[in-house]
């Protein structure tokens, strides 16, 4: 597998698997040229880890949740959805099943919006994001429940 872009994995948050409504975003507080910006809760795989092992550790550190996988939301790269010139990042649907999600780490402010909402298009994502909400939003609309 070609490994030169760095990775990174991101869990769209969802209220259920079976039939989702809404969508847990998270607004970044760091670093200083992507504070403010809205973004799927995730982060960098580090070396000796699996994809879901990371995301899964990161959901946790980042929000104290536990998180059961629903399907992943493929993208153009075998890495997933480009982020710049250095990063790709793998983003799968989740749900969660363990603890209340809460701002601890990188964020400060998460919020639930409905994925019916114009809202949801509305934040000021990352720019590289977008396309990836986009996805989420047809798949969803395509499939309906995302349990893989
Ligand atoms: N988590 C996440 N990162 C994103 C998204 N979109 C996007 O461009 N990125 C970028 C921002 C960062 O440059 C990189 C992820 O790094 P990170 O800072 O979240 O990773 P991390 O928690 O493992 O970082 P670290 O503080 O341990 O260094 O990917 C997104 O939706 N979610």
């Amino acid at each position: 597998m070609d490994q030169s872009l760095k990775q990174i994995v991101g869990a769209a948050v969802l209220d259920s698997l079976s039939a989702p409504s809404k969508l847990l975003v998270a607004r970044r507080s760091a670093p200083e040229s992507l504070a403010g910006m809205w973004e799927f809760p995730g982060g960098k795989v580090e070396p000796g880890e699996r994809c879901e092992g990371a995301l899964r550790r990161e959901l946790r550190e980042e929000l104290g949740v536990g998180i059961e996988l629903g399907f992943e939301l493929i993208g153009p790269l075998q890495q997933g959805w480009p982020l710049n010139d250095a990063a790709a990042m793998r983003v799968w649907c989740a749900c969660i099943v363990d603890g209340e999600p809460a701002p601890l780490e990188d964020h400060d402010e998460l919020r639930w919006v409905s994925l019916r909402s114009e809202d949801l298009m509305n934040l000021p994502w990352i720019p590289a994001d977008f396309p990836i909400v986009h996805a989420l939003l047809a798949a969803i609309q395509r499939v309906g429940p995302v349990v893989p």
